[in-house]
């Protein structure tokens, strides 16, 4: 990964957000595979979290602390314990131990080191709990969403695994493990119970999906890798192949992505804008930071949303996709044209309106009139 300041760093989150992915593979088949539904709630907000979430965030942190134990590790991050503490998530509790510890176990595979013993109950709730940190604008944190996307997880759909680090203030290393991208981008705008398109449980070789990308601050590189698939022995070897935005700059080519649910961003605004801007093409509708992972790869162009207004963007929901889209070339602003501002805790503070995500500075422009054009007439 060349020489740099945070060598040591982004392979150590590289690793781990492999070592994620698989985690959640295998959660979200036996989800996808069961009838019931007790290895998910619902929070206090109604959203919804899984026995996923909680393990991916411990492996995480402990896998931090450990390998860089010479540095006091800062962690922001989506969840907390409050719903697993509860005296009726006892079964939760347990099968969250199961899990972390059956992935750690495996971390040699990734080339990094597995506890001496399988880690107790508490020692994982502290795990998932250290990871409280607000971040703000001095020292390093690392920002993490261990499941971005629960609903399409738990859909069997998109969803992504994001790792990020700050360093006073400024995004610096960025990691997005997207466990079920396809090897055909067409395959991304198919809902995951379509007929045409194999299915998202397929774990055999014919279908190789998912990646883990990555990008670190002014290099002008973005890489990804293909996940470590099935049961084959294999080691880790370090094979990454770049990744550019698209070089396409005509809206009537352009493809456009979005939140799928309308309770996240407000899809007949975008559709006004996607009119505006002479966008031909439906726009394409995907759960997670797979969206930004679409435009650094080059598979789409254009990532907007705008949700309501009174709803806090969070950090973590947006770091690793900006970084690694940035240095792919693209770029990515909130709806008035600023950079997005990580530096003031868990939220993206002072958020004009929106995000907007381009593979370059030609649609970008135009979009952002294109935004300043609907805006008035909108009834946001
Ligand atoms: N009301 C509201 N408005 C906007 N955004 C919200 C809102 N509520 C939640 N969230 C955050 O959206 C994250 C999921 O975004 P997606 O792009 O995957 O949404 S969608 O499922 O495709 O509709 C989701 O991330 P995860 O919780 O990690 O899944 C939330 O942080
Ligand atoms: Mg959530
Ligand atoms: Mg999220
Ligand atoms: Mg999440």
């Amino acid at each position: 990964m060349g020489e740099n300041n945070y060598a040591k760093e982004l392979d150590v989150a590289v690793r781990v957000v492999h070592m994620a992915c698989s985690l959640c593979q295998r959660v979200q088949e036996g989800l996808v595979s069961s009838t019931s539904n007790d290895h998910v709630m619902s929070k206090d907000d109604d959203s919804l979290v899984t026995v996923a979430d909680w393990s991916v965030q411990a492996i995480v942190s402990w896998m931090l602390s450990e390998s860089l134990s010479n540095q006091k590790v800062s962690i922001v991050a989506e969840e907390d314990v409050q719903t697993l503490s509860k005296s009726d998530s006892v079964g939760l509790l347990t099968a969250v131990v199961n899990t972390v510890n059956e992935c750690l176990a495996e971390a040699p595979k990734y080339g990094l080191q597995s506890p001496k013993k399988a880690l107790g109950t508490s020692q994982i709730l502290e795990a998932i709990s250290q990871c409280n940190s607000t971040g703000g604008r001095k020292g390093r944190h690392w920002v993490l969403d261990p499941v971005d996307g629960t609903l399409g997880f738990v859909r069997g759909d998109q969803y992504a695994v994001a790792l990020a680090l700050i360093e006073e203030g400024k995004i610096v290393i960025g990691v997005l493990g997207c466990p079920n991208y396809p090897r055909k981008k067409e395959w991304l705008s198919h809902h995951h119970s379509s007929q045409t398109m194999p299915k998202m449980s397929d774990t055999s070789e014919t279908w190789e999906k998912g990646c883990v990308m990555y990008a670190q601050r002014g290099s002008g590189e973005a890489w990804m890798q293909p996940l470590i698939h099935g049961n084959k022995k294999h080691t880790w070897s370090n094979s990454a192949q770049r990744v550019q935005v698209s070089s396409i700059d005509d809206p009537a080519l352009a493809t456009f992505c979005e939140p799928v649910e309308r309770a996240n961003t407000n899809h007949s605004f975008s559709a006004g804008v996607a009119h505006s801007m002479g966008f031909k093409k439906q726009p394409l509708r995907v759960h997670s930071m797979v969206k930004y992972a679409a435009i650094a790869r080059g598979d789409a162009e254009i990532f907007m949303k705008f949700a309501q207004s009174g709803y806090k963007e969070k950090i973590w929901d947006h770091a690793a996709g900006v970084i690694i889209v940035e240095e792919a070339g693209g770029v990515v602003t909130d709806a008035g044209g600023h950079p997005l501002d990580f530096s003031r805790g868990l939220y993206l503070e002072g958020l004009d309106r929106g995000i907007v995500a381009c593979s370059g500075t030609i649609l970008h422009e135009k979009l952002i009139g294109a935004v300043y054009a609907s805006w008035d007439s909108s009834n946001l």
